[in-house]
């Protein structure tokens, strides 16, 4: 099993890197791409761990060598926010560089399952989806956007305010990843009861959590360290489907064929081929239908602005 992080040597690549070297099964390679020059000495510096994964570390322009064989691609490349920024003010800078990096996976490696970290997500995965349908290789079951920073956030605020073990808190998070589009659906969680005021106030949390972290860090960038945390469960769910164990499922940004809008965040079952099968997510409650409904003209025009980047 080849994965191949794109931006590795940023701060989510780094930490992202860190964790599959010690996480990803005996046997794997891991390739790290980033222009910045110090990539390949990320790969020896990690190289030094005594797993079995082989890691590799490239610089410069061209990707390609980098993605000759990979079965996982991550990419993480590109700017991130800054206090006072939304993510959409990143799209100016990272539609370019999502556009060109799936580019080359379009021609270097057509069936990997691509795994879109760079924000602002919501559009980049629509732009991933355009460049790989405009080079005759689209699968929309090998796309995806990366949410699942939004369910590890979730299921850690709401164990940290009801003093649950974080491990028995599960949720579907539903939506896209930014402000209004980002929907916990706090009334799957079991054992625990909200009252309207608990489920504003960390629903908004949840939707701000990215805000929380650029704010703290005060000029020195957004999450990395719960993103790798949370792009490491991903990807290594994805070597899981690849490898055919079954039951693998997560919440990501898919084209899944939902009623709400072209590309949805919601449950799916992963498997050989990436998608296996879209999962429903569930009931509802009339707060939760309200927040999805009302997100729905943000995400189709986040989806626009991808589309049309590309045509
Ligand atoms: N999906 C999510 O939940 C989530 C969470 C956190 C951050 N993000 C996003 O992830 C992205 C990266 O964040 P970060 O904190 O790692 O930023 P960073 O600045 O620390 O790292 C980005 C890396 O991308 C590299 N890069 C830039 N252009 C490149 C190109 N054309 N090819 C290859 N590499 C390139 C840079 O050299 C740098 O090493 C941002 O867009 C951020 O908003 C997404
Ligand atoms: O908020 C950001 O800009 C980064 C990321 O999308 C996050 O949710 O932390």
């Amino acid at each position: 099993m080849k994965v191949a992080v794109l931006g590795a040597a940023g701060g989510i690549g780094q930490a992202l890197a860190l964790l599959l070297k010690t996480q990803l099964p005996a046997g794997s390679k891991l390739s790290l791409y980033d222009i910045a020059p110090v990539t390949p000495g990320v790969a020896v510096d990690l190289s030094h761990i005594p797993t079995a994964v082989e890691v590799k570390g490239f610089a410069g322009q061209d990707p390609s060598a980098a993605l000759e064989g990979a079965d996982v691609v991550l990419i993480s490349a590109g700017v991130a926010r800054k206090p006072g920024m939304d993510r959409s003010d990143l799209f100016n800078i990272n539609a370019g560089i999502v556009r060109n990096l799936v580019e080359k996976c379009a021609a270097t490696c057509p069936k990997a399952l691509i795994g879109i970290i760079t924000n602002p997500v919501n559009t980049t995965v629509a732009i991933a989806a355009e460049v790989l349908k405009a080079a005759g290789v689209y699968d929309k079951n090998r796309l995806f956007g990366v949410t699942t920073l939004d369910v590890i956030r979730s299921e850690t605020f709401i164990a940290e305010a009801k003093g649950l073990n974080v491990a028995d808190v599960k949720l579907n998070v539903i939506g896209g990843h930014s402000g209004v589009t980002i929907l916990p659906l706090l009334s799957q969680v079991e054992g625990v009861s909200f009252t309207d005021e608990e489920v504003a106030a960390m629903t908004t949390r949840i939707q701000n959590a990215g805000t929380e972290v650029v704010e703290a860090k005060a000029g020195g960038g957004s999450a990395t360290l719960s993103m790798g945390q949370a792009a490491c469960r991903f990807g290594l769910s994805l070597v899981r489907g690849l490898q055919g164990e079954e039951n693998v499922v997560e919440c990501a940004y898919v084209d899944g064929g939902s009623e709400h809008a072209a590309f949805f965040a919601q449950p799916v079952l992963l498997g050989k081929n990436g998608v296996e099968k879209v999962l429903a997510y569930g009931d509802v409650s009339e707060f939760e239908a309200n927040a999805r409904d009302a997100m729905l003209d943000t995400l189709k025009a986040d989806i626009k602005l991808g589309v049309e980047f590309v045509k």
